[in-house]
């Protein structure tokens, strides 16, 4: 036989690859991450709830059905393009399905009569089942002090039911049938026999399936959380399946009241079961954000020090505080939005790359950034808060005119926060964001500008504001979702001049479907036990020893905000703060940034 040339071996290696390539080209692949968790057990006496069972199931339509719907995915939803990405995402995370033909879900909405389970936890649900994500055999439970009867509380959520998409089929139909899986049961946050009652309530609608699976979503003010956390875990926990605790924020005040709480949660509640949300992380973009960067051979190169000049984390609402003072006034906007939701942008953003996408090895990296980053003085900082004004038609109200709030109240309702983060690829790169309320505009966004362009050919078309014509690209998480780069590029036509323009991926226009509420991911997560958007414990711990002491020290020295009326984009000092590390605020850039 004679014997191959090298060129012929290295087109035989080509061919020998080519399936391969294929598979991955074509989402075939299998060797995918498995999710890691205990297995489902019975719950041996005096341990927390039942541990999580490993199983994580994404929009597998064909093992999930609704009532008086067919089971068949195609005739249940439309073909949405943005449906069907969502639920091949199932594929890329290495998720076991679970098999619900033998389980039943019950959900517990805790707090069943408040603003978060009516503006946001029903809707969610709701959509969730319109789009045939939840398991036949599925149940609502709310609870709460108030008193109702379970046709009061179905009229009560569904105020807030809206069909998202009006031409959707059946809606009215679909509604009506989620409706009649919403139960009420009224009892106190600290008595075991009522979580008993609605256990054995809850036994009821689970009592021909092997396995009953339960949900408790805390939507109730912290101050109640173990309490809660307690009698669910002793008298309402299933032994057959598994038991998930979703905990809403503030976790916590600062580092001691975060670590009691967390002491006291794990009396109750295993690790495994806690599923700490933090609804940024179920935005969009939030989500895209690994993807963004660690599936684009384009962007991952220039993430660090030796090209990003700086990053920009900005969130900002153009109403105020308007039926939330009394909560507000206790938090003030560094707990309320920057420790949880901007620090943890910053840390997916930032982060190295993780081993697998496993939850694990995700927050293990995200972790490592929130220690990295260096203590925070009142050099870093500049707050804000919000003052009256009159426009010709209406007179905005200033925060201090919220009857909720103590006349004298000094709670800052805007800040700015230079961050830096001590290792290796961020080394001197600013990190500043920018958190407020009352505002002149409501958007969230990330914004990386980059260096300038050594030794620039163009120096002399660019004008003098070298700035301007360095690249930046923006992430914008709301209102609009959409990724653009700003690039410099040739106007078109005779002449050389050169002009700022934007390469844009404008999700509206480029995607067809609705983009998911951040809480229908999550609360779909936790039905498939999918930790990845969950905040760990020590990611926590790492959030409150960074911004404690500046907390504290702004309590205890009183520190005055600057004020800023109403509508404006915030207090000067912000700008100082952003100049003093060589930096101009990109929203500020310009009316078309
Ligand atoms: N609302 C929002 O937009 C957001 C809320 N959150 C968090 O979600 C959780 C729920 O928020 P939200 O719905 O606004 O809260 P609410 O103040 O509306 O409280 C929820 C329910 O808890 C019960 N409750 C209220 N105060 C007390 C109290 N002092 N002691 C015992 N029970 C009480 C009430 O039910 P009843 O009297 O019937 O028992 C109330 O309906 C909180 O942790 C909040 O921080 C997080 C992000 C956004
Ligand atoms: O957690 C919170 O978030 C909201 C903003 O959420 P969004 O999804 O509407 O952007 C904020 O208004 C609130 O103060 C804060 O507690």
């Amino acid at each position: 036989m004679q014997a191959p040339t090298s060129s012929g071996l290295i087109r035989q290696q080509i061919q020998a690859l080519r399936p391969v390539q294929q598979a991955w080209l074509h989402g075939r692949h299998t060797s995918v991450p498995k999710h890691r968790g205990p297995r489902l057990g019975t719950r041996p006496p005096h341990t927390p709830l039942q541990a999580a069972a490993p199983t994580i199931q994404k929009g597998s339509e064909s093992s999930i059905s609704q009532d008086g719907a067919s089971s068949d995915a195609a005739s249940t939803s439309d073909p949405l393009m943005l449906d069907e990405m969502d639920t091949t995402a199932s594929t890329v995370y290495g998720i076991q399905p679970e098999d619900w033909s033998h389980a039943a879900l019950s959900v517990v909405v805790v707090g069943a009569s408040g603003d978060l389970a009516r503006k946001k936890i029903y809707p969610s649900l709701f959509a969730l089942y319109y789009e045939g994500h939840l398991p036949e055999h599925f149940h609502i439970y709310g609870y709460a002090r108030s008193k109702m009867s379970d046709t009061e509380f179905r009229e009560y959520i569904s105020g807030s039911l809206t069909c998202r998409l009006s031409e959707k089929d059946k809606c009215g139909d679909k509604m009506e049938m989620f409706l009649q899986r919403c139960l009420y049961h009224a009892g106190q946050y600290a008595n075991k026999s009522d979580f008993a009652t609605l256990s054995e309530r809850m036994a009821g609608t689970e009592q021909d399936r092997q396995r009953a699976n339960r949900i408790f979503y805390l939507s109730i003010p912290p101050s109640i959380f173990t309490d809660v956390a307690a009698c669910a875990s002793e008298a309402a926990s299933s032994v057959s399946g598994w038991n998930r605790v979703i905990v809403e924020k503030p976790f916590g005040r600062d580092l001691a009241s975060f670590q009691e709480l967390s002491s006291e949660l794990s009396k109750s509640l295993s690790e495994d079961q806690m599923y700490r949300i933090d609804h940024y992380l179920g935005k969009e973009l939030i989500e895209n954000l690994t993807v963004l960067r660690f599936a684009n051979l384009v962007f991952e190169p220039l993430w660090s020090r030796q090209y990003i000049r700086n990053v920009q984390v900005i969130f900002s609402e153009d109403f105020g505080t308007e039926g939330r003072g009394g909560y507000f006034d206790q938090y003030g906007i560094i707990r309320d939005v920057i420790q949880n939701h901007l620090l943890q942008i910053v840390s997916l953003f930032a982060m190295e790359a993780p081993v697998s996408l496993d939850a694990e090895d995700i927050r293990n990296e995200k972790v490592k950034v929130l220690r990295s980053m260096r203590a925070l003085s009142m050099d870093d900082v500049v707050i804000g808060q919000y003052r009256g004004r009159k426009t010709k038609s209406t007179k905005l109200p200033g925060y201090l005119d919220d009857k909720t709030v103590p006349p004298d109240s000094l709670c800052p309702t805007f800040a700015s926060v230079a961050l830096f983060i001590n290792n290796a690829r961020w080394d001197g790169v600013p990190f500043l964001l920018k958190a407020g309320k009352a505002l002149a505009s409501r958007r969230a966004e990330i914004r990386v500008q980059f260096r300038h362009v050594p030794g620039n050919l163009f120096r002399n078309r660019l004008g003098l504001d070298l700035d301007r014509a360095t690249n930046e690209l923006v992430i914008r998480i709301q209102p609009d979702e959409a990724i653009y780069l700003k690039i410099n590029n040739k106007i078109p036509g005779l002449g050389l001049n050169l002009d700022v323009t934007k390469l844009d991926l404008t999700y509206r226009d480029r995607f067809e479907g609705h983009l998911p509420d951040a809480y229908e991911r999550l609360i779909l997560d936790v039905v498939n036990g999918d930790k990845r958007l969950f905040i760990r414990n020590d990611e926590l711990d790492a959030a409150w020893r960074l911004f404690t002491p500046i907390l504290k020290e702004i309590e205890e020295k009183k520190v005055v905000p600057e004020l800023y009326p109403y509508g404006s984009r915030g207090p000067v000092g912000s700008h100082y703060l952003a100049a003093k590390h060589g930096v101009r605020w990109g929203d500020n850039l310009s009316e078309e940034s």
